[in-house]
């Protein structure tokens, strides 16, 4: 066996509690063997018996052991469009400005899009994102490269389209969610993915999610985002959206809807019964002034609540630290109490909630879970003192905190150098697509 033994730090547990422990991890197998408690030689001993040598150690001493976070949703070759345009609402924002530059993306622009952005993840300790795009082939090479975990899809949308044209993109859907499934020894996994409610028609929306559901691969899209997507939808149908989308067959246990910021009690109810999980955005719905999600009767009621950073466009990064911290705060605001979406419950929703939400492994350190985690400097000012290393991670690390980076047993990253991507090149790559794209655009 090939092991590596992440040694001397603190471990954040799946209880929340933060015991000092080495962590072993099977490389070959992509698993963690065993949390021990750390002696002072910084062996794995204790409690734990049967650890093998380590082949490989990452020394963890005076930082944080994390689960790799998760980020539940995003569109991660948007890097490319990161301060392109700000300062709008969602509607005006995607048809004046996003829509008619993604015209103009190319699948090389979408590869060096996505490898900005999963540089960015891999920096700031995120180890699983769900990605909804196009030309997926490429963010597909791209994730595997990198080493991360996805779950990805095309994002339909039919609207302004015509038959065609908008059946060709649902059977693309299908057909990147049938073909790509399992690819990367699996650490790629894919979706049916319609943008919405509203900008994909009824009936291709009803084939679609029926053709999902025979292929057994989950649905994901925008839910519930903003006032002006609900109201037509309870115009024209006398319903709310969650039940429109039950109607749809498109509420099962295995999907996962962004957003979920207008939703009434009758929707949250369907939601927690239906076992269907919410992916927060805090960030891009207070930046498109969506609204604020209910998230502490969302979790109150049972419902699985994750976070994502949505496009870099509306963030305008990738840092699920900062997904934290905003979460905690937005949810404060919005139940009116400071008690509301405390510390333990974001850290909570960037990991484990995050893996169930995407129905991938990981989010958990313990024997036996994937061995995708995150190593946090606890060494800095910022971070001084630590009362409460739960505390640091919801409100005062930042992603550039995190020193190592390990998903599926890899070391994708190793005291701040990525080793899976050539940092340098990413950057280049995807500066010189964006500007070329913005001459296109404009010119
Ligand atoms: N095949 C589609 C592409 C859809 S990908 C998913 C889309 O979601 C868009 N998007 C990004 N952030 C958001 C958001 O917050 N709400 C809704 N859409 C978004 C993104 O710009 C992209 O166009 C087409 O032909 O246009
Ligand atoms: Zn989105």
């Amino acid at each position: 066996m090939n092991a590596l033994r992440v040694a001397g730090g603190r471990v954040l547990r799946p209880d929340g509690s933060v015991t000092d422990a080495d962590v072993t991890i099977d490389r070959d197998a992509g698993r963690i063997l065993a949390v021990g408690e750390a002696t002072a030689d910084g062996e794995a001993g204790g409690r734990v018996e049967d650890v093998p040598d380590a082949d490989e150690t990452l020394d963890a001493a005076g930082s944080l052991v994390i689960p790799g976070l998760v980020n539940a949703h995003t569109h991660v070759a948007m890097t490319l469009l990161r301060g392109y345009a700000d300062d709008k609402p969602l509607d005006a924002w995607l048809r004046e400005d996003i829509w008619p530059a993604e015209a103009e993306l190319t699948p090389d622009d979408v590869e060096a899009g996505a490898a900005l952005g999963a540089l960015e993840m891999v920096r700031s300790g995120t180890t699983a994102f769900a990605d909804m795009y196009f030309a997926m082939d490429r963010v597909a090479d791209v994730v595997d490269r990198a080493g991360l975990r996805v779950r990805l899809g095309h994002g339909v949308v039919t609207v302004g389209k015509g038959e065609a044209d908008a059946r060709a993109d649902v059977e693309e859907s299908l057909a990147v969610a049938r073909e790509l499934d399992g690819a990367a020894d699996g650490r790629i996994r894919t979706a049916f993915m319609p943008h919405s409610l509203t900008t994909v028609g009824e009936e291709l929306l009803r084939e679609g999610v029926a053709a999902a559901r025979e292929a057994g691969v989950p649905v994901h899209l925008h839910a519930n985002e903003t006032v002006d997507e609900v109201e037509p939808i309870v115009d024209e149908r006398g319903e709310r959206p969650i039940a429109y989308a039950a109607d749809l067959d498109a509420l099962g246990p295995d999907d996962f809807f962004a957003h979920g910021v207008h939703v009434d009690g009758s929707e949250i109810e369907r939601l927690a019964a239906a076992g269907t999980a919410v992916v927060h955005c805090p960030a891009s719905n207070m930046k498109l002034a969506s609204g604020m999600a209910p998230v502490q009767r969302l979790r109150e009621a049972g419902v699985t609540v994750a976070l994502g950073t949505d496009g870099a466009a509306s963030n305008n990064d990738l840092d699920v630290f900062d997904e934290m911290r905003d979460a905690a705060m937005i949810g404060k605001l919005a139940a009116d109490d400071a008690a509301a979406v405390p510390a333990e419950a974001v850290v909570e929703m960037a990991t484990a909630a995050g893996a169930d939400a995407l129905g991938l492994p990981g989010g958990r350190i313990e024997p036996g879970a994937a061995a995708d985690l995150a190593v946090v400097d606890l060494d800095a000012p910022h971070l001084t003192p630590v009362h409460d290393p739960v505390s640091h991670l919801a409100y005062a690390a930042r992603g550039s905190d995190v020193r190592h980076t390990v998903c599926d047993g890899e070391v994708l990253m190793h005291d701040r150098e990525v080793l899976t991507l050539d940092a340098e090149r990413v950057r280049e790559r995807a500066a010189s697509a964006a500007s070329d794209l913005v001459e296109r655009v404009d010119g």
